[in-house]
């Protein structure tokens, strides 16, 4: 009788289709032997711009989706990834990314300072270039050691780019990094229209930059890949388009982005004009905050080597808080081997330790 469970035959048992049904049994993937290999340029609404056989007469941009088998693995500019399928790089053809070669340094953030997800910014970077303005905006100094402490934790080499110098002079700013070996550069616009190089903002603004601080960083920046970090305003577009020339308008992001302008908020890779091949600057106009949850206080203590030697006196444990007995922090900088710098640096290393007891707002540059 139908319906009697001694009548069943296999034909009556439905088995619900597998997701996983098509997918190799073994796990042995295919090791795409054929991807060529890219540079990641820009990423936007998950489709990867990629320099592929870069510096050589082949060179071009190509498109490309990821292969599901990255699973959520983040790829970001800076990224050097395999791809298979059509890298012709022709209009309307899409290429698939397949594999992410291993990074050398990685640029990471929290989207604040107890947030534990990592979000990736970028990889393979050299240097960090952080830019702050002498003023309008005030340059905040809680900024410039957060940019500091990732980093150093990312093992990246930090520079500070401090501009707007002909608007007010940025003395008192460096002082608090008179001891810290730092690479410093100072840039200003100027009137003088035979030292100057003209350059434009984002908003098409124009502003004749000092040439000195234009050649020095291109010195600082020649052969590495750089990273620009800066709050709005404090004219971090006006440097890097003096630096990449006109791609960012012209040709290059057009062909990037199929728009008139890079508008998206991931970063973007530009090419820094008459400089060595692989030299690239990657602008990063999406980020606002910088949150170091990811970061271990002893790599937080690590990007201030002007109060870091007084933990040699710390008693075992120490969490280097105030107020904590035996924390040879104190001690040091009361002696005066921080300078007259040390107390505000070593307050602003607590802050970002998150040892302070006020609450306070861990916005990048809020303090
Ligand atoms: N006085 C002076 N003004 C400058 C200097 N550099 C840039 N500016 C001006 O500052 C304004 C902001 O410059 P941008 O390059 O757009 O600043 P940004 O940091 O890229 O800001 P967002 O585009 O908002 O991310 C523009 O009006 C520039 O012309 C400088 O050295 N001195």
């Amino acid at each position: 009788m139908a319906g009697n469970r001694y009548d069943w035959d296999e034909s009556d048992v439905r088995v619900r289709p597998n997701k996983r049904g098509t997918r190799p049994r073994t796990k042995e993937r295919p090791k795409h032997a054929d991807a060529v290999k890219g540079r990641i340029i820009t990423v936007d609404r998950g489709r990867y711009t990629a320099i592929v056989d870069e510096g050589t007469p082949e060179e071009r941009l190509v498109i490309a989706a990821r292969a599901r088998e990255l699973n959520r693995k983040p790829v970001v500019p800076g990224d050097f990834v395999g791809l298979v399928g059509d890298s012709s790089g022709k209009p309307d053809t899409l290429a698939r990314l397949v594999r992410i070669e291993d990074r050398h340094t990685l640029l990471r953030r929290s989207a604040d300072d107890t947030d534990p997800v990592e979000r990736v910014v970028v990889a393979n970077a050299d240097q960090l270039v952080i830019v702050v303005a002498a003023a309008n905006p005030e340059p905040r100094t809680g900024f410039i050691d957060r940019a500091l402490v990732a980093a150093y934790d990312a093992g990246i080499h930090p520079i500070l780019c401090v501009t707007k110098a002909d608007v007010k002079e940025p003395t008192g700013l460096l002082a608090n990094y008179s001891h810290v070996d730092l690479d410093v550069v100072i840039s200003r616009s100027t009137g003088d229209a035979a030292s100057g190089t003209d350059a434009r903002s984002a908003d098409g603004e124009s502003a004749r930059l000092d040439s000195a601080a234009l050649t020095r960083l291109h010195e600082l920046l020649d052969g590495k890949v750089s990273v620009v970090l800066g709050h709005s305003g404090v004219g971090k577009s006006t440097l890097v388009n003096a630096l990449a020339g006109s791609q960012r308008a012209t040709g290059g992001v057009n062909a990037v982005t199929g728009r008139g302008r890079h508008t998206s908020s991931s970063a973007l890779a530009l090419r820094i004009a008459d400089a060595e091949p692989g030299t690239w600057i990657i602008d990063t106009p999406g980020i606002r905050s910088f949150g170091l949850a990811l970061v271990e206080p002893d790599n937080i203590l690590g990007a201030f080597p002007d109060i870091a030697p007084g933990a040699q006196d710390c008693s075992r444990g120490c969490t280097h808080h105030s107020g904590e007995p035996g924390c040879g922090l104190d001690a040091w900088v009361r002696s005066g081997r921080a300078g007259d710098s040390g107390p505000g640096r070593l307050s602003s290393f607590r802050r970002l330790l998150g040892a302070e007891d006020e609450v306070e707002a861990k916005e990048l540059g809020s303090y």
